[in-house]
């Protein structure tokens, strides 16, 4: 099926399920906090395997306490798709077990 980017009122909608997400149309962020620099370098390995998993993968800006997650679909001209919904759904998922907030 081909992959077609979500309306502004889509995402929004979707991100109701996932707070803490915000959009500007274009992509989806996420900026975590953890209460180490090590534990915001292990969720980056973590997330990276989950995008192998998924074929589909965000820009991840790892700083001192702070890991940032910037995620589109370049495929269609960079443009928000359910490709990014699900893997934004996948890092909510393991974010707890790493302390992130
Ligand atoms: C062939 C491979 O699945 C594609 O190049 C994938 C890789 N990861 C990707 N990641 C993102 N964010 N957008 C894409 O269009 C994309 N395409």
């Amino acid at each position: 099926m081909a992959v077609e980017p979500l309306s502004q009122k889509d995402i929004e909608e979707r991100l109701e399920e996932l707070p803490g997400w915000s959009t500007d149309g274009l992509r989806l962020r996420r900026t975590y906090t953890f209460d180490g620099h090590f534990a915001a370098a292990a969720m980056v390995v973590h997330v990276a395997g989950i995008q192998e998993e998924l074929g589909h993968h965000a820009e991840l800006t790892l700083g001192y306490h702070t890991l940032a997650v910037s995620v589109n679909t370049h495929s269609v001209g960079g443009k928000v798709t359910g490709l990014d919904i699900e893997l934004a759904r996948r890092v909510e998922e393991i974010a707890p077990g790493h302390g992130a907030r």
